[in-house]
């Protein structure tokens, strides 16, 4: 399943890293400038509404929280704790 890759997103999605789609926890298979691609095995596909997914519906994109924290690290470097 390949999916438009939402530009204010780009930055914390890699690939073979977790991405969520509408809930579901899945591994970026494939990425490029505007698109990114996970492969859905047929327990995703039974178990999850991305089994009825049709072209050009909407999906909620998560991306994965550890690019946040590494993010947020990089922008504030350790600084001492302050009581
Ligand atoms: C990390 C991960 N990656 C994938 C994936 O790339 N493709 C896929 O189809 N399923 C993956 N899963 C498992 C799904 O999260 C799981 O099948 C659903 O949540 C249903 O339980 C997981 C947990």
């Amino acid at each position: 399943m390949t999916l438009t890759l939402p530009p204010h997103l780009a930055r914390y999605v890699v690939a073979q890293g977790s991405i969520t789609l509408d809930g579901v926890s899945l591994t970026v298979a494939d990425l490029a400038d505007d698109t990114f691609a996970v492969s859905l095995i047929p327990t995703t596909l039974e178990l999850t509404t991305l089994g009825r997914a049709q072209v050009g519906d909407p999906v909620n994109v998560e991306v994965d929280v550890l690019a946040k924290y590494v993010e947020r690290l990089v922008a504030h470097p350790a600084q001492e704790a302050r009581a």
